[in-house]
């Protein structure tokens, strides 16, 4: 009964792994149905016409599986986090070298979204929690997916 009780217990508990990776890329924020005056007055210093570049650091949080303990081997999630992040992006400038963002602005909110579409697709279902993405040490986007 007691062992019961506590497999239950265990069974009840979420947890969440993340593992950081760090990438650069360059950007420019520029929306190309916007005139030119309006995305200088929106985006400022970042609609600069040669960009600027970051160096990010994403992390995505998967949750623990009840059974086994442990979200997947961090060897498998290292793999899908090269395939992702490291090789679509990584010393890339996102608006030239990737082609979901010729147009779509690529605002940190709009990487972490890209980031979650193709995490998703690689993950066992519901696995997925949140991808958070640090452009600068004070800059911080979450998403989940919603
Ligand atoms: N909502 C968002 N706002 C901004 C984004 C973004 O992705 N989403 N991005 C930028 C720029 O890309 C920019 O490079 C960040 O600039 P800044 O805040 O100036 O960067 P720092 O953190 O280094 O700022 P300091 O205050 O100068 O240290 C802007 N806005
Ligand atoms: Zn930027």
């Amino acid at each position: 009964m007691a062992q019961a009780d506590s497999r239950n217990e265990v069974a009840e508990r979420i947890g969440y792994i993340t593992r950081v990776q760090s990438f650069s890329a360059c950007h420019r924020l520029h929306s190309p149905t916007l005139s030119d005056e309006v995305n200088k007055r929106i985006f400022g210093k970042c609609n600069n016409p040669n960009g600027h570049g970051h160096n990010y650091k994403g992390q995505s949080l998967v949750k623990i599986d009840r059974h086994t303990g442990m979200v997947m081997n961090i060897t498998d999630l290292k793999q899908h986090i090269e395939e992702v992040i490291m090789i679509p992006l990584d010393h890339k400038n996102l608006d030239k070298d990737v082609p979901y963002f010729a147009n779509v602005v690529s605002t940190t909110e709009n990487v972490a979204v890209y980031i979650w579409d193709n995490m998703v697709k690689q993950l066992p279902a519901n696995l997925l929690y949140e991808v958070k993405i640090h452009e600068t040490d004070k800059n911080i986007v979450v998403y989940r997916g919603q």
